[in-house]
């Protein structure tokens, strides 16, 4: 069941023609007015580059994919109406992240033939690896309209920080805590991609530095995100960036020379590039209250590591001992809240949920704990648009920062990330040299 259910239907079809009741429609438009931005594991952006429009001009379409192979490990991925996706962030989201730190959004009506032919015209700007993993979902009867964000001018950098903070030991176990409040989850994380999917180009980026609030760590965290994106030639996730709206690959010659420019760098070579690079993002980073913002959130919804909350799940549940592989979390008997259900857990998190003893959690509870934990969830995987302003003409404005894919998780992710922490340390424990990563002091 979806996490979401629809509180709006909007179309009614009669054979082709679809009668919106004033909804934005995407036949309004040609799918050659829209140009490939870039795309994650479940969705593709589109920018509109059209005829003067109202309604489209300096938006992007955000459209769904399908997997095309056949794998069950997928259905977690296509869980969400879109027009509930919009809702989550108006009413849940927007309580959290002032408005200016989030794009607008709002839903558009599709249409089955407009969406095949976008299709067609835009399949070869798509990386190859994505293209022979998914495609545009056709059947979607709604995509969602968005703030374009990286625009057709200037420099805009997309940075995915991923976990921003160590777990408490409170409620981990003997053989895991000290490891997990030693070394971060991403660092763990890398380690375990390479060791076991042979992943050989290792980031050294680690998010504490990005999160830490001080310049130098700052500083290193970028020339590690830029390696790892120079090295991968663009494929790492953690790091996009755009010259003039169009996505760059370090090994195409005249993107890089695109991305100079848009830098104002004094030469095209990486080092030069690397250096402007950094430059053009370190003090609207630093200024801005955005990346703090996000590791609070973060931290502040998990405070019981998804082990705490499995405990939890157990001692409510009167399960007794259950061997070592099975995730307890998760299990379809769980239902997904509903958006009143998040509304009102928003005004528990806000208030009594700080003051709540979270080293003696209370069965009771159980339920926003596991909602936090899907919250907190989202808050880690969500990724930044940093927009700066190159030349710096105003000394009140240095750029513009936005969190994007704020989107809802479902329950039954409690389960893949119960069993993936458990994959992750257990590899890392192997770990002859474990990282010792150091937690900020923004605060
Ligand atoms: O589990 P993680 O930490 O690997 O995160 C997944 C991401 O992998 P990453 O580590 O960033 O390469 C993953 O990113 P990619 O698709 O690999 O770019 C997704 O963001 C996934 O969320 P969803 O299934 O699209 O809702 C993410 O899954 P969730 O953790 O949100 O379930
Ligand atoms: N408002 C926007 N303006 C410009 N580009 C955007 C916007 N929203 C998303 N994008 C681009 O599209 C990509 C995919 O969007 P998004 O991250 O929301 O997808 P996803 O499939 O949920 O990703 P993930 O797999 O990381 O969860 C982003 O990485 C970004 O490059």
């Amino acid at each position: 069941m979806s996490p979401l259910q629809p509180f709006e239907t909007a179309a009614v079809v009669f054979g082709r023609k679809i009668i919106a009741f004033g909804r934005t429609q995407i036949v309004q438009t040609q799918p050659q007015d829209w140009l490939y931005v870039s795309e994650g594991g479940a969705t593709i952006v589109f920018a509109y580059a059209g005829p003067p429009h109202p309604e489209f001009d300096g938006k992007v379409l955000r459209l769904r994919k399908k997997s095309t192979i056949v794998d069950a490990t997928n259905a977690v991925k296509d869980e969400e109406p879109d027009d509930a996706m919009v809702a989550f962030q108006r009413r849940v989201i927007s309580r959290l992240v002032p408005s200016q730190h989030l794009p607008e959004l709002e839903f558009v009506l599709l249409d089955p033939s407009w969406l095949n032919k976008l299709a067609e015209l835009r399949e070869a700007d798509r990386p190859q690896m994505r293209r022979s993993k998914d495609r545009i979902d056709s059947g979607k009867t709604k995509g969602i309209l968005s703030t374009d964000l990286v625009g057709r001018e200037g420099l805009a950098v997309e940075i995915k920080p991923k976990w921003g903070f160590l777990p408490c030991a409170t409620h981990l176990s003997p053989p895991t805590a000290h490891v997990k409040t030693h070394t971060c989850r991403f660092c763990m994380h890398t380690y375990s991609r390479s060791a076991e999917k042979g992943d050989n180009i290792l980031s050294a980026y680690c998010p504490l530095d990005l999160f830490s609030g001080d310049r130098q760590r700052i500083l290193n965290a970028l020339h590690n995100l830029w390696m790892a994106w120079y090295n991968s030639d663009g494929s790492h996730n953690n790091l996009k960036l755009f010259a003039e709206g169009k996505l760059v690959k370090p090994s195409n010659k005249p993107m890089m020379d695109l991305l100079s420019t848009s830098l104002a760098a004094e030469s095209s070579d990486s080092a030069s590039l690397e250096g402007a690079f950094a430059n053009a993002i370190i003090d609207l980073i630093l200024e801005s209250p955005v990346f703090q913002m996000i590791s609070s959130l973060q931290q502040s919804l998990d405070p019981l590591d998804v082990e705490g909350v499995a405990k939890l799940y157990m001692q409510e549940h009167q399960i007794g001992f259950i061997d070592s592989k099975t995730s307890i979390l998760g299990s379809d008997v769980i239902f997904d809240p509903s958006l009143g259900e998040w509304e009102d857990f928003i005004d528990a998190f806000t208030n009594q949920f700080p003051s709540w003893d979270h080293s003696n959690p209370q069965r009771d509870h159980l339920r926003h704990y596991l909602m936090a934990q899907l919250l907190s969830g989202t808050f880690k995987d969500c990724s930044v648009i940093l927009q700066p302003q190159i030349p710096r003409t105003s000394l009140d404005f240095m750029g513009k920062v936005t969190i994007i894919d704020l989107d809802v998780k479902g329950m039954s992710r409690l389960s893949k990330w119960q069993a993936l922490d458990r994959e992750i340390v257990e590899c890392y424990l192997g770990n002859e040299r474990p990282k010792q990563c150091v937690v900020g002091s923004l605060e």
